[in-house]
C-alpha cells in the first residue's frame, strides 16, 4: 500500500486528481470506478479544472459508480445519480451513455444487482476505483459484517451510517434504509484502488483498517490484500498511523 500524506484537503484532492488524470492520459478509454460522499468532492473539482484547462479529455472515459440509495429517484438531490452530475459529469465532456450507477428506483434488488455486475463485466472491469472511507470502515456501502460480500447487492444501512449521512437530508427519517452497492469482491477486482480520506474524525478508522487485522468487521481492511492500493490523506486523517 502506498500512503501519500498531504498537508490539507486541497493538497490531497490535487494529489488524487493527478493520479486519476494519469490514468486517463495513459488509457483514454479507461473505466473509472467512482465514489460519492464529501471526501472526493475536491478531487472532482480538480479534475474539472484540468478539463477546463484543456489537460484532460473525458470523451472516451467510462465510469461505474460504487453505490446508490435504494428508493431515491434520479432527480432527488440526495441520490448519487444527482451527486455525480452535480459534482462531475455535467462539467466535463463525458458521454452520458458511458456513465453507470446502480438504479435505486428498481424494486427488484436481485435483478438490478445482477444487471450491474454484468454492466461492469461488459466494460471489461474497473481500471481505477476511487473510494472514500466510512467511520465504521465501510467502503461503498459494504457495512461491517461477518463476511465479505462478493458481488453487487442490496444492504441495510447501519444506524451509524444513517447518522453520518443525515446531515444531507432534512432529518434522519428521510435517509433511505437500504442501498445497492458493489460488493467487496467487485471492488477488489479493480486493477488499481485510490482511497481518499480527510479529517481527524477518520484517524481511528484509518489506523484500524490499514494497520489492524483484516476482518469483515472492518470492510476496508481487505484492501491490505490488494496489490495496487494508494491511500491519499491529510495530516489529521493519518495522525494515528505508525510513522
Ligand atoms: N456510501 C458512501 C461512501 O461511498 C463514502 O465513502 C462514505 C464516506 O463519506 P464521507 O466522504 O462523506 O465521509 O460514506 C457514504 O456512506
Amino acid at each position: 500500500m502506498k500512503f501519500y500524506e498531504e498537508k490539507d484537503y486541497d493538497a490531497l484532492s490535487q494529489r488524487a486528481a493527478n493520479i486519476i488524470a494519469a490514468q486517463i492520459v495513459t488509457k483514454p478509454d479507461c473505466v473509472l470506478g467512482l465514489a460519492t460522499g464529501s471526501s472526493p468532492v475536491g478531487t472532482y473539482k480538480r479534475l474539472i479544472e484540468k478539463y477546463e484547462n484543456g489537460d484532460l479529455d473525458f470523451s472516451q472515459v467510462k465510469t461505474a459508480n460504487l453505490d446508490e440509495y435504494k428508493g431515491l429517484t434520479r432527480d432527488n438531490d440526495q441520490s448519487y445519480y444527482y451527486f455525480m452530475h452535480e459534482n462531475l459529469f455535467d462539467h466535463v465532456n463525458i458521454c452520458p451513455e458511458n456513465t453507470n450507477i446502480p438504479d435505486g428506483t428498481k424494486e427488484d434488488s436481485e435483478t438490478e444487482c445482477a444487471h450491474y455486475e454484468e454492466v461492469i463485466a461488459s466494460l471489461g472491469g474497473v481500471d481505477l476505483q476511487l473510494l472514500g472511507l466510512g467511520h465504521n470502515g465501510h467502503i461503498g456501502f459494504n457495512e461491517p459484517a461477518c463476511d465479505f460480500p462478493q458481488a453487487t447487492h442490496c444492504v441495510d444501512l447501519q444506524e451509524s451510517t444513517i447518522e453520518a449521512n443525515k446531515r444531507f437530508f432534512a432529518s434522519a427519517d428521510d435517509v433511505p434504509r437500504q442501498a445497492y452497492t458493489m460488493g467487496i469482491g467487485t471492488i477488489m477486482r479493480a486493477k488499481k484502488i485510490l482511497l481518499v480520506v480527510s479529517g481527524e474524525d477518520k484517524a481511528d478508522i484509518v489506523a484500524k483498517a490499514f494497520f489492524g487485522p483484516v476482518t469483515p468487521e472492518v470492510p476496508a481492511s481487505i484492501l491490505q490484500f490488494h496489490p495496487d492500493v494508494t491511500i491519499v490523506g491529510d495530516k489529521a486523517a493519518f495522525s494515528k498511523i505508525p510513522h
